[in-house]
């Protein structure tokens, strides 16, 4: 055989692996998967060829967004989750659904939660984000894992001590003010008796304002900048999400992903420009300041000296992205269904009110005295279970793994459906639909029958790293919003919470504000 021959076999020969190779993921993988399941007596809605269950899901969705729910009712996952609701009922509790070609076991039990979150053995990682969801959220904290996750959180976690937390605090009351006075300014000039504002919109501008100033100091303006372009990105990103991945699509010059490259150029280039300038500054002021930034150029230094973590440059650009991503949404929607909650619930109104009063007077709020505001506390936990901003978490067993009496082989994901968890009978008892503050009067972990019936901020190892910084700026929003007005909900609003990676009313949430005198 001369040398084209052999070149033409060799051709053939990778040519009929690759085939092997897809026909195998394609078609035996999901034949095996599901039997797999099914002897350990587990089922789930049929696989269709590459789009998986996504076909069905997505007319499960579609069919939820067409509804409007009772202002009073909590029992949302109707809408927010049909698929969690319909999949249960006909196969389970646990289910087997496919994302695409990524096959999922779903699972509803805070103790079967709980073994997969605290990760004791290093099995759970985060499975990889399609390329868009990486360029929204960065390859940051949240997405990274092993040792360069450990690396990463040593990092960033001086940025959220007490002392940090404090100074933030004076931040987060000024930002606050700032929205206060333009909400006054507007009632004062309206006609009406009180003015309607969309609180939805409000919190988004007023988490965006906290995040640009804690994270960037005196660099807010270019710190906002670069997050209204994480914006745009996270819309694009959100349309992607529930669409087939056809893996190499990415780097395709499709009009979406030219958009998405332009948009992560601005957002990247911007935060370079900040974190350059810092750089700059320290070197002539030996201070690093008591910001996001600061704190990881503080960390990055004393790699020089040998004894710490290195972080570069990029890397810093990745975790202001992975900030604003996981803190901006979460707590704007967070703050904005407490205060649906507020406003459907009177008497909790007054409550709340009189208690910031008592503990703060009318003055501003600081960090100790938020500390105090104990119903403050109750009410934000039962909207965190009621309305968790994040309604799942997902993990991948990096190695065949047991969980309870199933065993899990090696690359399926594991879905774990806060939503279902959150509002589980068998856990917050026969009122678990409805909104009880009290439930938490003595601490999260005697609220339910599980310890962990709550997971509005994860568990284990990557527990959110924000929680206090966000209990901390929704306290403070809500202690001066109860002290200058009174909120009604408007006849206007329709109550349509939405799954958009992160829960939110899709039609915004209208509220009359009164001043009170
Ligand atoms: C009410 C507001 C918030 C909610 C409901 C929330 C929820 C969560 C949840 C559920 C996780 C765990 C995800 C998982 O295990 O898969 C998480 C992780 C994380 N959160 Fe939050 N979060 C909030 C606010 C914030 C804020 C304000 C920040 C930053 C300022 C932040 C930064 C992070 C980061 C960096 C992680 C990843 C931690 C790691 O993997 O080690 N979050 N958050």
């Amino acid at each position: 055989m001369g040398y084209l021959g052999m070149v033409i076999v060799a051709l053939v020969v990778l040519l009929v692996s690759k085939i092997l190779q897809i026909c195998r993921i394609v078609f035996w993988w999901p034949y095996a998967v599901t039997k797999t399941f099914q002897q350990q007596g587990i089922a789930g809605p049929p696989y269709s060829f590459l789009s998986g269950s996504l076909d069905e899901l997505k007319k499960l969705r579609k069919a939820a967004l067409q509804t409007v729910l009772d202002t009073k009712s909590h029992d949302i996952t109707q809408r927010t989750g049909p698929q969690y609701e319909r999949w249960s009922l006909e196969y389970g509790e646990t289910f087997l659904y496919w994302h695409g070609m990524q096959p999922r076991i779903c699972i509803s039990d805070p103790e079967l939660a709980k073994h997969v979150l605290s990760n004791k053995s290093g099995f759970y990682v985060k499975p990889k984000h399609r390329p868009s969801a990486e360029k929204l959220a960065g390859k940051g904290l949240s997405v990274v894992n092993g040792l360069e996750w450990a690396k990463r959180r040593r990092t960033v976690n001086p940025a959220f001590t007490i002392d940090k937390l404090k100074v933030m605090t004076r931040q987060m009351a000024a930002c606050t003010i700032s929205m206060i006075e333009e909400w006054k300014n507007q009632a004062n000039a309206s006609e009406e008796q009180g003015k309607t504002m969309e609180m939805n919109g409000e919190f988004k501008k007023l988490m965006a304002d906290v995040i640009a100033h804690t994270a960037f100091g005196s660099s807010f303006l270019e710190g906002k900048e670069a997050f209204k372009g994480q914006i745009e990105l996270q819309k694009c990103c959100a349309a992607a999400s529930a669409d087939i991945f056809i893996p190499g699509s990415q780097y395709l010059p499709t009009p979406s992903n030219i958009q998405v490259w332009k948009l992560d150029r601005k957002v990247k280039n911007t935060l370079r420009g900040i974190i350059e300038s810092r750089l700059k500054a320290t070197k002539s002021s030996g201070h690093y300041g008591d910001d996001l930034i600061g704190v990881m150029i503080e960390a990055s230094e004393i790699v020089q000296t040998g004894s710490g973590p290195k972080l570069t440059t990029d890397e810093m650009v990745e975790e202001c992205k992975t900030f604003f991503f996981a803190g901006h949404e979460t707590t704007a929607n967070s703050l904005t269904w407490t205060v649906f909650l507020l406003s459907v619930h009177q008497e909790w109104q007054e409550k709340l009110r009189e208690e910031i009063r008592r503990e703060c007077g009318m003055g501003i709020p600081d960090a100790d005295m938020l500390s105090k505001l104990k119903m403050v506390n109750m009410v934000l936990l039962e909207a965190l279970r009621l309305y968790s901003p994040v309604i799942r978490m997902v993990r991948k067993g990096s190695e065949d793994s047991q969980i309870g009496n199933l065993t899990i082989p090696k690359d399926i994901c594991i879905e774990i459906a806060v939503i279902k968890i959150h509002r589980s009978k068998k856990y917050w008892g026969e009122d678990a639909n409805e909104f009880h503050p009290l439930r938490f009067a003595n601490g999260i972990s005697k609220a339910a029958k599980h310890p962990n019936a709550l997971l509005a901020f994860g568990f284990g190892p990557r527990v959110c790293i924000g929680q206090n910084f966000a209990m901390l700026a929704e306290k403070m929003a809500i202690a001066l919003i109860l002290q200058n007005f009174s909120l009604s909900l408007s006849p206007e609003y329709k109550h349509a919470p939405v799954d958009s990676l992160i829960m939110q009313p899709q039609y915004g949430l209208p509220i009359i504000i009164k001043p009170l005198s």
